[in-house]
Parts: structure tokens; sequence; C-alpha cells
């Protein structure tokens, strides 16, 4: 079937993130690469709603590539959606195991990504995703530390890979810090999200145990009235300043150049690296606050995101401007000023989270916030200075708490007939 172009977005977007790797949308269900339910898709939402069936929406059928220069999951659009989890290769799962593990995994990524079924050794695809599209569903692998010293490929681990230094605002839980193999999953429909997840477990077999899992989520496609950058939980405007990918010197900050760098080796070409910190909000003491403390915390207007020198959401930062006081209207220690490039040598990642909210905690507070989700083509050039300044000085320090933190090298993109980290793993 010949691919429409991709429907855009507009409450999705964040600062402008391109969808250039969305290679189209698919029609109506019945249409090549959707799959209806056995009872067909018609039958059963008019069973249900006791109306017309509706075609399937922008929002199910736009697909993602999984083939590419780069992985999925990095330049997209936030999706509504997301589940985060990490794993540590089995004792005795070295290299042999790893590689089949990749190839198993991409496999499966490919056809999900695709809206498709997925059988696992012989078990019939579980169904919970028979009836919907893609539903912009992207997949993205990357490996920890720890991956290179149990499959024996220390010599290959990149050296931009170096554990994060410690903060001292970091309280980090182990058992949900780190881990030897991540998986990121997004997409715009909650059930074709756990569809993926649970396709890709049953990938795993006796390889790896899984170490952590958290769930996220971002603002539903059609949410909005116009295009919009998303809010967190704290109910600021978050996103407005990332880099573009229409930017001249994206690719350089983002991406792994080709034939790799110092700090990174071929196999890395294409790649990215990613921080992930669960970062709790304490909500209660946020809430506490009144806006316009809330506001010079950040440098910006809650209701618009516009930064407090004035204009609107994109206006630049005039972070020499003074207010009639004589004081500087984005104050000295406000999150957007301490952590700009302007004022970090240049600094620079693309931040691309979901929030969470798990409940409450034994202390009764609630246990929420962002996991933050960096990407940059070195660590020390994006993340580890920029935490550096927000540990000393940040405004917005004494409303958060950093609970979980790793960082995983995430290979470039598959070419056609390879898995994701062959290069690594058979180069
Ligand atoms: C080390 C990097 C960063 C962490 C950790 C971080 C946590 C964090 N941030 C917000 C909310 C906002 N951040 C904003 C801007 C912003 N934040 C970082 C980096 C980290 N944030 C950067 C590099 C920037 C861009 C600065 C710039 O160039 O202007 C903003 C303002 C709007 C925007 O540009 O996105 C908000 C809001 C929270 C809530 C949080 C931890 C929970
Ligand atoms: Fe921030």
């Amino acid at each position: 079937m010949a691919e429409t172009p991709p429907v855009p977005a507009p409450d999705n977007e964040t600062s402008g993130l391109t969808r250039r790797r969305l290679i189209g949308t698919v029609g109506a269900a019945g249409a090549t690469g959707l799959v209806v339910g056995a009872a067909g898709g018609a039958a059963t939402t008019a069973l249900v709603r006791d109306e017309p069936p509706t075609p399937l929406s922008a929002v199910g059928s736009t697909r993602v590539g999984f083939r590419g220069p780069h992985q999925a999951g990095i330049v997209e659009p936030l999706q509504a959606h997301g589940q985060l989890v990490a794993f540590d290769l089995a004792p005795g799962a070295g290299a042999k195991e790893a590689a089949a593990l990749l190839r198993r995994w991409s496999a499966a990524a490919e056809k999900l990504m695709a809206g498709e079924p997925v059988t696992s050794g012989g078990a019939p695809d579980t169904g919970i995703a028979l009836d919907a599209g893609p539903s912009s569903l992207t997949v993205t692998f990357g490996f920890g530390a720890g991956f290179f010293d149990r499959t024996k490929l220390t010599d290959r681990r990149p050296a931009a890979l170096a554990p994060l230094p410690e903060f001292s605002n970091d309280a980090l839980e182990s058992g949900r810090s780190g881990g030897d193999l991540w998986v990121q999953i997004g997409a715009d429909d909650a059930l074709v999200v756990v569809h993926a997840l649970r396709a890709l477990r049953r990938e795993v077999g006796d390889a790896a145990r899984q170490r952590w899992q958290m769930a996220g989520f971002n603002r539903a496609r059609g949410a909005t009235d116009r295009p919009r950058t998303t809010r967190n939980l704290m109910g600021q405007v978050d996103g407005t300043n990332n880099p573009a990918p229409a930017d001249e010197d994206f690719d350089g900050h983002v991406f792994v150049p080709r034939g790799g760098d110092s700090r990174s080796p071929a196999w890395m070409e294409g790649g990215s690296y990613a921080v992930v910190r669960r970062i709790r909000m304490l909500l209660e003491k946020w809430d506490e606050q009144s806006t316009a403390r809330q506001e010079a915390v950040i440098g910006r207007r809650k209701s618009d995101g516009a930064p407090l020198s004035g204009g609107q959401e994109r206006t630049p930062m005039d972070l020499e401007k003074q207010n009639g006081e004589g004081e500087l209207a984005i104050p000295f220690d406000a999150h957007a000023r301490v952590s700009a490039p302007e004022t970090s040598g240049g600094a620079t990642m693309l931040r691309r989270p979901f929030s969470y909210h798990d409940g409450i905690r034994e202390d009764g507070a609630e246990d929420a916030g962002l996991l933050f989700i960096a990407w940059q083509a070195d660590p020390q050039k994006g993340f580890v200075p920029v935490q550096r300044k927000l540990d000393r000085g940040d405004a917005l320090s004494r409303f958060i708490r950093h609970e979980a933190s790793a960082l995983f090298a995430v290979p470039g993109g598959p070419g056609e007939g390879e898995y994701v980290g062959q290069r690594l793993l058979e180069g």
C-alpha cells in the first residue's frame, strides 16, 4: 500500500521536533500493515459503543520506521505512554546469548512498530493490540556499562559510557538504577505499549533478568486545541528550549559522528547516550508556593512558558534584563538560566521525558515526578556539566529528588538485514 504523508501531531510536538522518522500513516482498519481483531474491528466497536465504527485516526495509524541511521525514540515527538525497562544479563550469558537476544528483540520490534502481531517460540501473539494501529510505537535499545564486562567486550566499551559522577542532591536507589540492557517503549496508545512490552519480555527467555521498570505518560495527541509544548506535573511548560532537528548543530550535539570520535568507537556511529533519571517532585511543597514564586524558580511564566524577561514561549531569554526594582528579571538561580547552554559552556542535550505518578509513598507524599531522559553525543558535553551546575545553585533543587539514575550507550539504527547492536557484537 502506498503510504500517505504523516499526519502532524500538533499537541505532542516539542520544540519543533520533526516527524522525519515517521514513515507515514496507514488507512482505516483492514489496510495493509494493520491487523483487525478476529471478530472484525467494526463489529466489535459497534457492539461495545452502539454507534457506527469510526475509521482509524492519525493517532492509531501513524507508523515510525525501525531502520535508519538512528534508532527510533530519540527525535520523534513525545508519545502519550511509555515504559522504560532495564535488564541484567543472566549469570552465564555472554556475547553469544546477548547477540541472539538482540536479534530476537530487533525482529520483534520491527514487527511491533509496523503494527503487526508477534509470535514467540511457537506461542501466538498475546492479542493485546490486535485491533490497534502502530500508534507511533517506538522501541529503543541501549547498553549499560556492565554489559561490556559480562560479554567480555570491555575493550569495546565507549569512554563516554564512564559512570556519571555523584551529585550532592542524589538519593539514588540501586535497585532502580543501572542495568546491562535498556529498552524504551513509547506509543500513543497504552495497550500498544504493553503489547510491545510483553512481546519483548517473552523474547528474553533465560538470557536476562528484569532489573527495573518505570511507566510514564505525556499528554495525548488531540487533547489541546493548538500546538503546544507538553507540561510536566509541576504544571510548567517543559521542553521549550530543546534543540530542534532543524538546528544546524543538532546532530553534532545528539548523535555520535561518522566513524565515532575520541570517546566513542566506530560501532557507536549514529548512536547516542541516554541519561535516565527518575526525579521525584516534592509536589506538596511545590503547591504551597505562589505562582509568582513558582515562576521565579524556573524563570518562565507558568501559563504559557514565556521567559520572565518578556515575550512569548519561543522568545529567547534575555539574561541581562532587569525588572523595575533593578533585579534580574530571570533570577540568578532560576532553573532555565542555570541550565541554559549560554551559561554552561555550550553544553547541550535533547530532553525527551515522560511524567510518572505511582500513587502515595509510605510517608504519605505523592510518588510522582519526571522520568527525565537526556540524549547527547557525549554525556560529558551534555548532562554532566549542566547537572554539576544545577547541583550547586538551582532554585528547583529544593523541590525535586533524583531517586534513580542510569546511563546507556544507544547504538545507531539498524541497516537493512541488521539487528540493533550487530556492529558491536559481530564487528
Ligand atoms: C541536568 C539536566 C536537567 C535536569 C536534571 C532537569 C530537571 C528538570 N527540569 C524541569 C523543568 C524545566 N526545565 C527547563 C529547561 C531546561 N532544563 C534543562 C536541563 C535539566 N532539567 C535544560 C538544558 C533546559 C533548557 C535551558 C535553556 O536552554 O533555556 C524548563 C524551561 C522550559 C524548557 O526550555 O524546557 C522547565 C520548566 C523539571 C521539572 C526537572 C526535574 C523534575
Ligand atoms: Fe530542566
